[in-house]
């Protein structure tokens, strides 16, 4: 099989909340503001840093001149400590594995920016799968331009079929943009309904990705 599967990265091959939410809360210290809980700051995550940060400046209700600061600050705190409570989902390295050892060629596309994605990859000894890796800050467009995905893709020179997988309408919309089958991950960081999501198929558990993959593929 010479399948070329790409992955998103936060709620999808890890659970990185944890370190995105203490960066975003060490930028509010900053400035004076208390912390937001996780669950608030999970809903700024999924089209990249300054999304984020220009979500939480709303959120507070900031002068949004004060944007490009504020990201600066939030990229400086999550470099500098991305992987301290970043975890992989549970069956992830295995699942890889095993893709790699079905034929597959792996890659990553991410709204994150690339540099802490690459660290964080090299960090939970994930990285040796990945052919490539695409951050939010690689190319002038991030998800969900489909021209990012599609980069991703071309990076790797694989013929047959290409999949998708991630865990949020971003990558949904992207995967559908770029007329590739998407799986969805349904225990990452989506805000709407798993129904509401297009998607091919969608798992809550990694270890079950390298069947759902043949599914796919037979499909
Ligand atoms: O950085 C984000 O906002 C989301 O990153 P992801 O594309 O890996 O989900
Ligand atoms: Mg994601």
């Amino acid at each position: 099989m010479t399948a070329t599967i790409m992955f998103d990265l936060d709620g999808t091959l890890i659970d990185s909340l944890p370190d995105i939410a203490a960066a975003a809360n060490r930028t509010l210290l900053d400035i004076g503001i208390a912390p937001l809980p996780e669950s608030t700051i999970k809903q700024f995550v999924g089209n990249g840093l300054p999304k984020l940060v220009e979500r939480m400046i709303r959120h507070h209700d900031l002068p949004i001149e004060q944007h490009s600061e504020l990201t600066k600050l939030t990229l400086a705190h999550y470099s500098a400590a991305s992987s301290d409570k970043t975890i992989p989902y549970s069956g992830v390295p295995q699942a890889l594995t095993q893709l790699r050892e079905m034929g597959c060629v792996l890659g990553v596309c991410t709204n994150k920016p690339e540099a802490p994605a690459r660290h964080i990859l090299d960090a939970l000894d994930l990285a040796h799968h990945f052919e490539t890796v695409f951050g939010g800050d690689t190319l002038p467009v991030r998800k969900p331009d489909p021209a990012h995905l599609e980069a991703s893709f071309n990076a790797v020179a694989n013929a047959g079929p290409r999949l998708y997988v991630g865990d949020s309408e971003v990558d949904a919309e992207t995967a559908r943009r770029a007329n590739v089958p998407f799986l969805l991950f349904s225990e990452g960081y989506r805000k709407t309904p798993v129904e509401e999501i297009p998607h091919r198929l969608s798992y809550d558990d990694t270890h079950k990705l390298p069947a759902l993959v043949l599914e796919a593929l037979q499909g």
